[in-house]
């Protein structure tokens, strides 16, 4: 920790960083234009006859007075030029780094270089920096950062985070900015807390795990929390209305874009928007338009009877009843959101199940907590799982430690100093997502998985934590996510006993390049689950009584009555 230390200081001596651009060429030749000037200066000195008078010795000091002002006037100038990041030359093999790995490139780059660096891209120059104190102000001091609602759709540069979908279903109202933009978030603020979104997930685990996972499965899985996650948000989003097809159609297009996604990850082409994909939107926007007619219809009854079927926490009814919405923007609205809450939910949740399953004893401590909370019956009680706190730190350092969001992204509107550095305005500003949770003067040995970090009661560092952003644009699913995980990962570890296959070794760190989500490279995350059914035993209680509980015992006091995959008691 001590080094630790040493080197966060080091590197709070920023090292300035001048990369090759296009444009910084343009400096360095600074340098034969010195030179040559040290020489015309000697010429035409001796021109206009000034050097008879002077010594050999007092024209070699001129010469270097004249040789070093002019260069530190240059470098000076230099400086204005380039918004003053100015430093060693990294040059492409760095910007390659980064292209390739990613966040991955982006750790070791903040490790070498410092917290804020600038790299070339084919549409300018983009200023990465990492986490550390002065992290939280580019988030919420809107003087200077405001959200870069084009981030998303900056194809075709190092800060090409695609997500596919949304850059190019425009018209959401999340792309308004201000006083409008927070109307706008406190109209929808309550659906991100809808009562019933733990409900419809564990609703949605059942029907999945039934129907793929049966007693035993060994695959992937990322698939299927993909579906249940849809299946969740798609319930909640469209009040209950929506009938099978609809279901079906949604994910349907939701995986033609997921597959667009994987299949064209680093192919710039794959970011233009086809007849397919349009056709797609139209189908969405479709379903959205039912379940609005739907509201509508039960408001009416409602005003009309004094009952209907709306839910009051639902998206549409709540953007209706506020009266400040089209019909057009509700639905872009329902479609942004399937959206937005199904693929970052989904990796992080799975990635943090496939950690949890590669360190076994954090598993069984959070299934041991499940059990305990939910002693009697095979089912989760959507009301006692905030009492979930072991679980909650476990998807807490998932976040940390395989964040799904890759960068977050905000435009300098004043120019400003960001750690010691100017950054012009208009620059684009990329939060290094991984690179600030992978920061190990924030976080003590940050590779390791340990959801201890994250304890009931214990602080989160400054600048150590951003997966969901900072301020006033960070993610309003933030709620929704933390339950609907807690719901997932409760009703798997119930209901399943789960390792890493053996012969299918995740690695977690990759991801696909060229991607706003940390998709992993193989596209896919494997493990292995044999259902706890048939699975009783027995704990003593306060008073000495026996009580019979059903699932797996992790204290190991259970008699299986049905031998798992693992031999004997699942383990
Ligand atoms: C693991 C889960 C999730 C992660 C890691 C995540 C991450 C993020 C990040 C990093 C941002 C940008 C924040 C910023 O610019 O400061 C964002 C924005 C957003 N997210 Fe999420 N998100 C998750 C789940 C969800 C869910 C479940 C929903 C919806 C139900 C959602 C809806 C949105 C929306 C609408 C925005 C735009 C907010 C704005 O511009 O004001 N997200 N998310």
């Amino acid at each position: 920790m001590k080094s630790d230390k040493k080197r966060w200081k080091a590197s709070q001596q920023i090292v300035h960083i001048l990369v090759k651009t296009r444009k910084s060429t343009q400096p360095l030749r600074v340098m034969p234009t010195l030179s040559q000037s040290f020489f015309n200066f000697n010429l035409s000195s001796r021109l206009l006859g000034v050097s008879s008078d002077l010594s050999p010795q007092t024209l070699l000091v001129v010469t270097l007075s004249f040789f070093t002002l002019s260069f530190f006037i240059l470098l000076k100038v230099n400086k204005r030029w380039r918004g003053g990041i100015v430093g060693p030359r990294v040059g492409d093999a760095l910007y390659k780094e980064v292209l390739e790995k990613r966040h991955h490139g982006m750790i070791s780059v903040h490790e070498k270089y410092g917290e804020v660096v600038s790299f070339p891209t084919p549409s300018g120059t983009v200023i990465f920096m990492r986490g550390n104190e002065e992290l939280e102000r580019v988030f919420t001091d809107t003087k200077y950062f405001a959200k870069n609602t084009d981030t998303w759709s900056a194809a075709g540069t190092v800060s090409d985070v695609n997500n596919l979908i949304q850059p190019m279903y425009k018209g959401s109202l999340f792309e308004t900015t201000g006083k409008e933009h927070n109307e706008n978030r406190k109209t929808i603020n309550p659906f991100f807390a809808h009562p019933l979104m733990i409900h419809s997930t564990i609703k949605a685990f059942n029907q999945y795990s039934d129907a793929r996972w049966g007693e035993e499965f060994t695959g992937d899985i990322l698939d299927d929390f993909h579906s249940i996650v849809k299946f969740a948000m798609v319930e909640l989003l469209g009040s209950y209305c929506l009938t099978e097809d609809d279901d079906a159609l949604l994910k349907r297009v939701i995986m033609h874009f997921v597959k667009k996604n994987v299949d064209g990850a680093g192919d710039e082409k794959a970011t233009l928007l086809t007849k397919k994909d349009e056709e797609m939107f139209l189908e969405m926007e479709a379903v959205a338009d039912r379940c609005l007619e739907h509201v509508k219809a039960e408001m009416t009854t409602k005003a009309n009877e004094g009952q209907g079927n709306v839910h009051e926490k639902g998206l549409v009814y709540l953007m209706l009843k506020s009266g400040k919405y089209s019909d057009q923007a509700i639905k872009e609205l329902f479609v942004n959101l399937v959206v937005a809450g199904g693929e970052t939910p989904a990796l992080a949740c799975c990635k943090t199940l496939a950690a949890m399953a590669q360190n076994p004893a954090i598993l069984e401590r959070a299934a041991q907590e499940v059990d305990d909370t939910f002693p009697a019956s095979a089912d989760i009680d959507p009301s006692k799982i905030d009492r979930l706190d072991y679980l909650d730190a476990c998807i807490m350092e998932g976040l940390r430690r395989y964040a799904p969001a890759t960068i977050v992204g905000r435009r300098v509107v004043k120019e400003t100093k960001v750690c010691g550095v100017t950054v012009p305005k208009d620059s684009n500003l990329q939060v290094s997502v991984h690179a600030a949770h992978m920061n190990p003067a924030v976080w003590d040995n940050p590779d390791a998985f340990n959801p201890e970090r994250f304890a009931k009661g214990k602080e989160i560092p400054k600048g150590g934590f951003v997966a969901f952003g900072l301020g006033g644009r960070a993610c309003p699913g933030k709620r929704a996510y933390m339950k609907m995980a807690k719901a997932i990962l409760a009703c798997m570890l119930k209901k399943y006993i789960v390792v890493e296959d053996p012969n299918t070794k995740n690695d977690l760190d990759s991801f696909m390049p060229n991607r706003f989500v940390a998709w992993p490279s193989e596209g896919h995350v494997t493990l292995k689950m044999v259902q706890r059914i048939n699975v009783n035993y027995t704990t003593k209680n306060n008073d000495g009584d026996v009580d019979t509980h059903f699932g797996a015992d992790f204290s190991r006091q259970f008699v299986p009555t049905r031998r798992s995959a693992f031999g004997g008691n699942g383990r």
